[in-house]
């Protein structure tokens, strides 16, 4: 591969800087530790069962904050990602999906001047099936530079991010990484070990004919959701006129590299599945960094009613529902929350002999 006709991640990194005459090189530091971790990662996803440190695999560990299953490897990059970039003096503290409380650095580190937020491991759940896995993280800056972070600190809204972005662990391993100036995709080359820059300025299609939903939970989807989801299934001889494809990986980041790559819309909505959790995804290390990421390549990330990066968090573990992709489609479904009123919409296709009956047809 002529390396010299792309840039590494060093180089992009350097060339980032020097957009920024007074940055220190902090930040370069941090996503270079960062992106070690992911390549750590990498290894140790590739080798599947034949890892010396697998074990059982398939056994889960632990249960996590969110009363969901740790399986080993959601608690090894755990502790890749602590260990990769608690020492470097450029992060003041840390918020992890596998940890309750924040992350306070061991005494003997430095605290810098960033706030690092991360899943570990994202889509976990198919690490068994071998279907694309990743890691995502988003940075902010420290309330208190050089000092222990304080849990309050971390409640920032989206539109504070300094940086964010994910690893995806599939055919090949993409950084995919924006610092406010565009997203752009590395590759990693795995014989050099380096991340090439591979998709400079990623550009989102605004228009799609795609959408991604786990349609098991369409009994509990609002007014708007079904609308818009009888409208794609009902084709070229429904109201959109053409003709959707279906897809669900259950992988927020294998779902949100697509959409990066070739357009789509995603929706993890609000739903009444369970009322004391308004949505699935987490607020600061899944949703916040992938609208980072969404927008800056043209994309739109929404709540279902407003853009997501506005929203003021309340607590680090905090879920939302969750919209993004082709920045038409995403308007689309905030405007028919704006237009249906709770309970006035009648699906066709969800109604007694709709496609998605939910009363036993006679
Ligand atoms: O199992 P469901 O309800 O389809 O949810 C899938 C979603 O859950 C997640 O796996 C949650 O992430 P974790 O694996 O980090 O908990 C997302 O990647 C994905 O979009
Ligand atoms: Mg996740
Ligand atoms: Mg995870």
């Amino acid at each position: 591969m002529p390396i010299g006709a792309r840039p590494t991640l060093t180089q992009f990194l350097i060339e980032e800087r020097r957009r920024h005459p007074n940055a220190t090189g902090e930040l370069n530091a941090l996503v270079t530790d960062l992106s070690l971790a992911c390549k750590a990662i990498a290894k140790r996803v590739a080798f599947g069962v034949l890892a010396a440190d697998a074990g059982l695999p398939t056994a889960p560990v632990g249960v996590n904050v969110q009363g969901e299953e740790q399986k080993p490897l959601d608690v090894l990059s755990n502790e890749i990602f602590l260990r990769a970039n608690e020492w470097g003096g450029h992060v003041a503290g840390m918020v992890s999906e596998e940890l309750e409380a924040a992350y306070t650095l061991p005494p003997q580190y430095p605290r810098g001047k960033y706030l690092l937020l991360f899943d570990p491991l994202d889509g976990s759940s198919n690490i068994d099936v071998n279907v694309s896995v990743g890691s995502i993280f988003s940075i902010l800056r420290a309330r208190t530079p050089g000092e222990d972070a304080r849990p309050e600190d971390f409640l920032q809204p989206g539109t504070d991010q300094v940086g964010a972005g994910y690893a995806i662990y599939g055919p090949t391993t993409m950084l995919v990484l924006t610092l406010g100036n565009g997203t752009h995709a590395f590759t990693l080359e795995p014989q050099l070990g380096e991340w090439v820059l591979s998709h400079p300025h990623l550009r989102i299609p605004e228009k799609t004919r795609e959408f991604a939903i786990n349609a098991s939970n369409s009994r509990f989807w609002e007014p708007a959701v079904k609308r818009y989801v009888d409208e794609c299934l009902a084709g070229q001889t429904g109201p959109r006129g053409a003709d959707f494809n279906m897809r669900w990986i259950a992988s927020l980041v294998a779902e949100t590299h697509r959409i990066l790559m070739r357009g789509g819309v995603f929706m993890y909505p609000r739903d009444t599945k369970d009322p004391a959790r308004p949505g699935r995804l987490r607020l600061l290390y899944e949703a916040h960094p992938i609208s980072f990421l969404i927008e800056q390549a043209g994309g739109r990330a929404s709540t279902g009613r407003r853009r997501l990066m506005t929203v003021q968090p309340e607590a680090l573990h905090q879920r939302i529902g969750f919209v993004f992709g082709s920045a038409e489609e995403v308007e689309r479904i905030e405007g028919y929350h704006r237009d249906e009123p709770i309970d006035t919409y009648q699906s066709p296709l969800f109604g007694k002999r709709g496609l998605f009956a939910t009363t036993a047809m006679a």
